[in-house]
């Protein structure tokens, strides 16, 4: 089981609710994906106006758990005026922490980052940081509070994939206790699978999902993923070698009569 800040979690795939084709076909999705955890943008899904009650309302008639983010904040001030308003809204202190830093990348700025997430922890929030893959920025992370880091593994969007699973397994290696969720860049099942089988606790993915030609299946596809790629880190997987090694021992020499 996942442990987020004392909450066990059956589920470890995270489900962004963007750019789904219809509400019907996110709601289906998230079933399919068996995820208990989605990520709400409060300043997108509320900018669309009339139809951000309805969108709540599903949400909550779904039975999973909320973690608002602050997706299209660019500064320390507007995240965490993002985050105050997302604690009113869906009366939880979790907050997915973005501040964006980069236009092309939309690469976070890891500096408010850290700034944001030491205010933030001070309030009470309970902050689940998206950042780059950065060993450093990942130890200020924690130095300021948060208990859980979410590393990138491309640009968001980019369903590119793990880019760097070096810096991805110095992560795991120097934070044994830390729950570490890989969020954005995710572009395939595969994907979701390897960064799982280097020992990541949860994926969080929303573009494959939501663009992919039926979300729903997609959704369950990467349900699949993540759960084997978890227990096939646990069941200890063998290194790759150079050399050719017999899988059938053969053993003195066969006898024709
Ligand atoms: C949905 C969310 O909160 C993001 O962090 C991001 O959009 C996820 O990235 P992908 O869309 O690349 O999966």
């Amino acid at each position: 089981m996942l442990e987020l800040y004392g909450t066990t979690i059956s589920s470890r795939l995270l489900l962004g609710t963007a750019r789904y084709p219809s509400p019907a076909v996110l709601a289906e999705a998230i079933r399919r994906s068996e995820t208990r955890i989605v990520t709400v943008s409060l300043r997108r899904e509320t900018a669309s106006g009339k139809t951000g009650g309805v969108f709540f309302e599903m949400i909550r008639d779904l039975g999973v758990r909320v973690l608002p983010n602050t997706a299209g904040c660019h500064s320390v001030s507007e995240a965490v005026l993002t985050a105050k308003m997302a604690r009113e809204v869906f009366a939880t202190n979790w907050i997915k922490l973005e501040v964006i830093g980069h236009h092309d990348t939309l690469q976070p700025d890891v500096f408010s980052l850290v700034e944001a997430a030491r205010i933030l922890t001070a309030e009470g929030f309970e902050v689940f940081p998206y950042t780059t893959d950065d060993l450093v920025v990942a130890e200020k992370l924690l130095e300021a509070g948060c208990k859980v880091l979410m590393p990138w593994c491309a640009p968001i969007g980019s369903a590119a994939g793990p880019l760097n699973l070096t810096a991805l397994r110095t992560l795991r290696g120097h934070f044994p206790d830390v729950p570490l969720i890989v969020d954005a860049g995710i572009g395939r099942p595969s994907h979701a699978a390897t960064v799982m089988e280097l020992g990541y606790d949860a994926v969080l993915l929303n573009t494959a999902v939501a663009g992919a030609s039926d979300p729903a299946a997609m959704a369950g596809a990467f349900a699949r993923a993540v759960e084997a790629g978890h227990e096939a880190y646990h069941a200890g997987m063998l290194e790759p070698r150079d050399m050719a090694v017999p899988s059938t021992p053969v053993i003195g020499k066969a006898v024709f009569a």
